[in-house]
């Protein structure tokens, strides 16, 4: 009937408006979306790109490696976020390709917590990481405001406060020159800095922090509960300090907490334990005097064919480094028998004496028999013969990779007393044999921390050291560490050589010999170099 008379069409009009604002408004939205899916399509292309370029030198950068995994969880999330009629177009990608890996979001926070303890380790700024950059060098794309809230995100929830505190203000820095729409707001930055700086305590710029966030969104409900609960909080410690400046106030004068022992030793091995990782080693005048090469030579068949290149490391107790003790083909041949063994590392419990995976041991490793193959079986008589100690009673080879800002805290090789693994029949780890897999680009040194000494991985070579006293006690002087991978991919294996075996070639003492500690080079060596 609107045809009918001209102004019973006129509210069409108001209608067709209606549409077109409606239409408009539509196509405004959808064209932001698919600009925050072409932006992460760029992404995703770029940085594919560059990856194929060089694999192992774009994965070998701890921060292309965090991004990765961040584009695999979080923006992958963000993505299916975006396309609301295509939900189940990337449900199909993530559903379908049974055959390639997606991270998860606990891999996601591994890469976070990995980032900051190289950052710490390393003495790093974030401000530079953030630029990509690692000492001074761009080594990846510089991170977005995205990815440095992802990274404040992974690091808040592992209640690591003060990190994801500094992420957050670079993360809103990065934000306001941006411009981007992302997923997150302004908004949820500044209140993950306010409430991160009530969670450190720090109440007075908590609520700075708070008032900012309501200028911007003034009705904010979170914040608006926060302003009187800091202010109430702020006046309460005031009127406390003050009673405490009176002395009424029944309560005790604040104490200089004293620290138990026990862990100010643990913070001071931690810290020296770091500064070895940045190659800061102090060895005294009077041990790096002792210090020699050579070749190791003499009457041994294996020797006869090949000497072997010896650098002393350390003197009383001897630490060795053999160099081309590994060829880049066995090395190539162990590495592809290991993979498909990988493992998180484990480590022993004291208490239960079970394996279990824990947060100062990140790698993967394998053991090898023997009997897996020839080179395995050749590796091990390679160690006997530049060791001269037997190898019947030695353990399996461990094949280790160390992956982001993988490491392992200082520890000692042997078991101590109370440990379940310290009466194997076989006895105690008697000596170490550390062979490099790899060079690594950054960071990745084997350090001695009661000794001072850090050792760079060298592809090929092997650190030899025993770890027991004659007596059969532990040497204390043999703690030592593996640093975090900075920059690189660290490959080592390992083999431990028990106490059964060598009571002739080593035999007990309870009396200090001095020759008794060093090292007993093969028969057939120079006596100039014993
Ligand atoms: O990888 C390293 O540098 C040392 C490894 C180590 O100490 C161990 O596996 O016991
Ligand atoms: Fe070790």
């Amino acid at each position: 009937e609107v045809f009918t008379a001209i102004t019973d069409v006129e509210p069409l009009l108001e209608t067709h408006q209606r549409i077109i604002d409606d239409l408009d408004d539509y196509i405004f939205k959808e064209e932001q979306r698919l600009n925050i899916l072409k932006r992460h399509l760029d992404i995703y292309k770029r940085e594919q790109k560059k990856a194929m370029e060089d694999i192992p030198n774009y994965l070998g950068n701890p921060i292309n490696a965090f991004t990765l995994i961040k584009r695999l969880t979080s923006d992958l999330d963000d993505i299916e976020k975006s396309i609301d009629i295509g939900t189940e177009y990337i449900k199909n990608v993530t559903v379908t390709h049974h055959d390639v890996k997606y991270p998860t979001l606990e891999d996601l926070e591994g890469a976070a917590i990995a980032l900051t303890r190289l950052q710490q380790t390393y003495d790093l700024e974030v401000d530079e990481l953030a630029e990509g950059k690692l000492n001074g060098v761009t080594y990846s794309t510089p991170m977005s405001a995205g990815d440095c809230y992802e990274l404040g995100k992974a690091l808040y929830t592992e209640q690591d406060y003060r990190n994801a505190l500094a992420w957050m203000t670079v993360a809103l820095r990065k934000y306001k020159l941006e411009k981007i729409r992302y997923h997150f707001t302004e908004e949820d930055i500044l209140e993950y800095i306010g409430f991160a700086n009530y969670l450190l305590g720090d109440i007075e710029v908590a609520l700075e922090w708070t008032k900012k966030l309501l200028t911007v969104n003034p009705n904010h409900q979170r914040a608006r509960g926060n302003v009187p609960h800091y202010n109430k909080m702020i006046t309460e410690e005031k009127e406390a300090m003050k009673r405490r400046r009176r002395g009424d106030t029944g309560e005790e004068i604040e104490k200089e907490v004293e620290k138990p022992a026990s862990s100010m030793s643990y913070e001071n091995d931690f810290t020296i334990y770091e500064k070895l990782c940045r190659g800061e080693s102090n060895l005294s005048p009077s041990i790096s005097k002792k210090l020699s090469c050579q070749y190791l030579t003499g009457e041994h068949p294996f020797l006869r064919y090949a000497a072997i290149k010896m650098e002393y490391l350390y003197r009383d107790p001897d630490i060795v480094m053999y160099y081309d003790v590994l060829s880049d083909n066995e090395i190539d041949f162990i590495q592809k028998l290991a993979k498909p063994n990988f493992k998180r590392a484990t480590v022993h419990d004291s208490k239960t004496g079970k394996l279990v995976p824990a947060h100062y041991r990140i790698s993967k490793s394998a053991w090898l028999k023997d009997e897996t193959s020839p080179v395995v079986a050749r590796v091990s008589r390679r160690v006997a013969d530049f060791t001269n100690l037997d190898l019947t009673t030695a353990e399996e080879l461990q094949v280790v990779n160390y992956g982001i800002g993988g490491h392992y805290a200082p520890h000692f090789d042997y078991a101590r007393s109370h440990e379940s693994s310290f009466s194997s029949v076989d006895g105690n780890r008697i000596a170490t044999v550390l062979f490099y897999m790899s060079d690594v680009a950054q960071g990745g040194a084997t350090v001695f921390t009661e000794l001072g000494l850090s050792v760079f991985p060298v592809k090929g070579a092997a650190v030899f050291w025993m770890n027991l006293h004659p007596s059969g006690a532990g040497d204390l002087a043999t703690r030592h560490a593996a640093c975090p991978v900075l920059r690189g991919s660290k490959w080592v294996c390992n083999k431990w050589i028990h106490e059964a075996g060598q009571e002739l070639v080593r035999p007990c003492s309870l009396e200090y010999q001095p020759e008794n500690m060093h090292l007993k080079l093969p028969r057939g060596v120079p006596k100039s170099f014993r």
